[in-house]
């Protein structure tokens, strides 16, 4: 069965939804928050005798840390609990968490312990949660530091200490969790940039609260329940016009690898036929190991096709600027990838002719390519990857995929989504060129841009998960490799859908 695409919501959507469902609950949101905690703390300790220890900050996150610290108190576990602020000026609930912890005969210690000779079951970082508004520095920094070397399971309660709920970002230093229990919902800097890498295992605890009861959310995770309703098995009474021609236009000279791959990627995910238009003269007249491609000419790609992806290998010669113009002007679905975008970037005559498409566009870029195409640098894109995912769709009227650690899926009405399969041995050549063959394989089979670029996207992933698993990756794993993988996933996914009926 497919898994629901859980709801993302940015810190704004998190307060929201905490000021509607707040008032009146009963146990109160943070003794539900504390409580779950400990119900994931406990899994984690199931064979480690020892202490526990919690270092609690100033705002409500470290009262989330008492809580827990209570029940594992009254469970008859030895915790330490480190808080080194001033409690008379924890907000309301954090104070009563505090009194609670303190009335159960808690106690606190004012800077960190050193480790009991068997070492910390567990340590616990309640420091910092969705209310980080600056860099951890000083005592706190050093606190993440020092809790983050300690080799138990370190769990982080909402968010690790020092990383931005919206962005991904790490503010300073950020505590490296092994897990995370994270309240509510999902957010988007647990999933993109450098969330993947501090979180570790994340566990959401949604309270009791209906988040999208709430607020309807504008981001999900990744997952097949997205388009499932894509996924539908074949006719037995189709031939290979009914699954689309689908084109690759790049391969200039020393690039034509580029355009197989992708070329590649979208036979062996289903087109009914395949044509590659290699702008490179010296280029093969076939590709020996899949001689079911049609190699042509650049110009000499068929009048009538279903998708067209321009970019992979393509140059930024005059004439791939030409043949980008034309492409542009074409009423199908069309991916723009690699130097497409680049030539995109620098002509605001070719910017207008996408924004007036009328046919679908679908843009892949990777970081540096897509800021460009804002006219701002990297680290601009990357300090905020989903506004710069969303800035694109909305001004180009296309959707995009932000590449990079936890990919950003945009849509031109505001909509986007967090792509969460994927490792890093998949940052090697190549990549982007079968990503690229993937959604253009989906489009000439007649999925729309969304739901092509999720399945696409994902499968992407999952595919160099499955290898990864088998021992191919993740270091060493080629692009051309990924292929294979994807299309069994691929098969799997629709037999998958055929038994749960979509
Ligand atoms: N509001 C609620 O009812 C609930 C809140 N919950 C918890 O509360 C958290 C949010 O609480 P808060 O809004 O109090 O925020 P936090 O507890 O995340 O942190 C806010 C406090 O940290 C300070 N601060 C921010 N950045 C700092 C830095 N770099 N260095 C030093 N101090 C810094 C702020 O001035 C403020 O005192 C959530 O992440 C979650 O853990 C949960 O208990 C669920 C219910
Ligand atoms: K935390």
């Amino acid at each position: 069965m497919f898994l629901p695409a859980q709801p993302i919501y940015p810190v704004a959507g998190i307060r929201e939804i905490e000021a509607r469902a707040m008032p009146g609950a009963k146990p109160s949101l943070m003794e539900r928050a504390g409580r779950a905690a400990a119900e994931d703390a406990v899994r984690l300790i199931m064979d480690r005798p020892g202490p526990i220890l919690v270092a609690c900050g100033p705002g409500n996150n470290g009262g989330d840390g008492f809580v827990l610290a209570r029940h594992f108190r009254q469970a008859g576990r030895e915790v330490v609990a480190a808080f080194a602020d001033d409690a008379a000026r924890f907000p309301a609930d954090a104070a009563t968490a505090y009194a609670n912890y303190r009335n159960s005969g808690g106690d606190t210690v004012s800077s960190l312990p050193a480790a009991p000779a068997d070492g910390w079951a567990l340590v616990i970082d309640a420091l910092f949660g969705i209310g980080l508004t600056r860099p951890l520095e000083g005592r706190y920094a050093q606190w993440v530091d020092s809790l983050s070397r300690v080799p138990s399971p370190r769990l982080a309660i909402d968010m690790p200490s020092g990383l931005d709920t919206d962005s991904g970002r790490v503010l300073g230093t950020c505590f490296r969790a092994t897990h995370t229990t994270t309240f509510i919902a999902l957010k988007p800097g647990l999933l993109t940039l450098d969330g993947p890498d501090h979180a570790g295992e994340i566990s959401v605890q949604r309270l009791d609260v209906d988040a999208a009861g709430w607020l309807q959310p504008l981001g999900r995770a990744v997952r097949p329940s997205l388009f499932a309703h894509r996924l539908q098995p074949r006719r037995r009474n189709s031939h290979k016009g009914s699954y689309g021609d689908a084109a690759i236009l790049g391969g200039a000279p020393g690039m034509c690898g580029a355009a197989l791959l992708a070329a590649r990627a979208a036979l062996w995910l289903g087109s009914g036929r395949v044509f590659a238009g290699l702008l490179d003269d010296a280029a093969p007249r076939v590709d020996v190991a899949h001689p079911e491609l049609m190699l042509r000419a650049a110009s000499a790609l068929p009048e009538q096709l279903s998708a067209l992806a321009v970019g992979p290998g393509l140059g930024q010669s005059d004439s791939a600027h030409g043949l980008l113009s034309a492409a542009i002007t074409r009423d199908l679905a069309l991916v723009l990838d690699a130097d497409a975008l680049n030539l995109l970037a620098a002509d605001p005559a070719l910017q207008a002719a996408v924004t007036a498409r009328s046919a679908p566009t679908v843009l892949t870029p990777h970081p540096s390519e897509a800021a460009r195409l804002l006219g701002c640098d990297t680290a601009t894109v990357q300090n905020d990857r989903l506004a710069a995912a969303l800035a694109l769709s909305g001004r180009l009227r296309a959707h995009t995929v932000l590449k990079g650690c936890g990919s950003i899926v945009a849509c031109p009405d505001g909509r986007w989504f967090i792509n969460d399969s994927g490792h890093p041995g998949m940052a090697s050549a190549g990549m982007g060129d079968v990503l690229t063959g993937l959604i253009t394989a989906l489009l000439a089979q007649g999925w729309d841009a969304e739901c092509a670029l999720l399945a696409a996207t994902h499968l992407h992933g999952c595919a160099a998960d499955r290898l990864a698993r088998d021992g191919i990756g993740p270091v060493g794993l080629s692009a051309g490799e990924l292929i294979g993988a994807a299309r069994s996933l691929f098969n799997g996914w629709l037999t998958e859908a055929a038994r749960n009926g979509f």
